[in-house]
């Protein structure tokens, strides 16, 4: 997206997307409940609904991925597109990104995406994942996670990525970074946004444990801004939408591309890299046995 300035701010789509999604219902728009003009039109795609309120300029893009709004490829891309849509019409300011799925947020990467695939498979999932943090960590807009449910993992990218976190108060919805405790480990360009986020002491144990913290204590180390009662999630996140928007645009942009760019910067210059460990580790045969594992038991705990 362009900036006044001329700089560019997210990267260009390095994915096709739009081949992915033939046959999907993207792009269609339909009047929301209750509402009447364009304002209140909402469109979208399967596993993407974006509610958007032309009078404010912020638009509610909730994950609706059942049961568990796992990262799927598809979702992936449908949330690329969406952002980018949303970025190239100029009556958008913010997006509040929620869930459309009760009680979870998001539940990180889509496991059967990573076990027993192939390595082309893995590494176009692997790079569509890339793209969604680069869009979204360096997006001109202001993005607000109002996280309503468990947030572990790739959940918790998605949130980080985001400028600001409100966080239902519910003990069973805790966020983090949990890769060690399956085995995998966290890429450097996630690593840097916690540490960007929570400080390089806190990263340290927080990645080394796996820990997955409940709200007190993420608010307590930094992780989310605001802790509130679960029906109170998505008027504080438009209350925090509304103290973001108050800054001229300009210079909330450069600033936060100040802040970011070299995070991002490092990615891009590594992206081939990143791809290519990340695949063959995810192919080896021990990680692929502790992934089936890990699903195995997910499917299990149900009931
Ligand atoms: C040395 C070289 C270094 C190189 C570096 C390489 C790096 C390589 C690693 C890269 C790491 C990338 C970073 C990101 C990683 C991830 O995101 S991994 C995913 C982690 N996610 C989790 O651990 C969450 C797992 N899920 C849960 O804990 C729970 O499901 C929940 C979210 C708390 C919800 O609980 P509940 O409502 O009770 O639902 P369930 O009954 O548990 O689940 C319902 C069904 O959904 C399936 N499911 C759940 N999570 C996932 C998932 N992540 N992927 C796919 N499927 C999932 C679950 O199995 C149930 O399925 P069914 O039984 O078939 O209904």
């Amino acid at each position: 997206m362009a900036l006044a300035s001329g700089v560019r701010f997210a990267p260009r789509a390095l994915l096709r997307p739009w081949a992915l999604l033939r046959g999907t219902t993207l792009g269609r728009t339909e009047p929301a409940a209750g509402g009447g003009g364009d304002g209140a039109r909402r469109f979208g795609s399967q596993r993407v609904l974006v509610e958007p309120d032309a009078a404010s300029g912020v638009a509610v893009m909730k994950l609706r991925n059942p049961p568990v709004n796992a990262l799927s490829l598809e979702l992936l891309t449908e949330l690329v597109i969406s952002l980018e849509k949303l970025e190239n019409d100029k009556t958008f300011r913010g997006i509040i990104l929620t869930s459309d799925c009760p009680r979870v947020f998001c539940a990180g990467l889509d496991l059967t995406e990573i076990c027993g695939r192939n390595p082309a498979h893995c590494a176009e999932y692997w790079k569509a994942m890339q793209e969604l943090w680069l869009r979204m960590y360096l997006s001109s807009l202001v993005l607000v996670a109002a996280i309503n449910g468990a947030c572990p993992a790739g959940g918790c990218i998605i949130a980080l990525s985001c400028d600001c976190r409100v966080l239902a108060d519910n003990p069973k919805y805790r966020i983090g970074l949990n890769e060690t405790l399956l085995g995998i480990i966290a890429p450097f360009w996630l690593k840097d946004t916690y540490v960007n986020t929570i400080g390089h002491r806190a990263s340290e144990q927080a990645l080394q444990l796996g820990s997955l913290f409940p709200p007190a204590e993420a608010l307590q180390v930094g992780l989310v801004d605001q802790v509130v009662p679960e029906d109170q999630v998505q008027s504080t996140a438009l209350s925090e939408m509304a103290r973001w928007l108050a800054v001229p645009d300009h210079a909330r942009q450069l600033t936060k591309n100040m802040m970011r760019k070299a995070t991002a910067d490092r990615l891009l210059r590594q992206r081939d890299a990143d791809t290519q460990n990340f695949v063959s580790f995810v192919c080896r045969d021990s990680i692929q046995k502790s992934l089936q594992a890990y699903l195995e038991k997910l499917r299990q705990r149900k009931g």
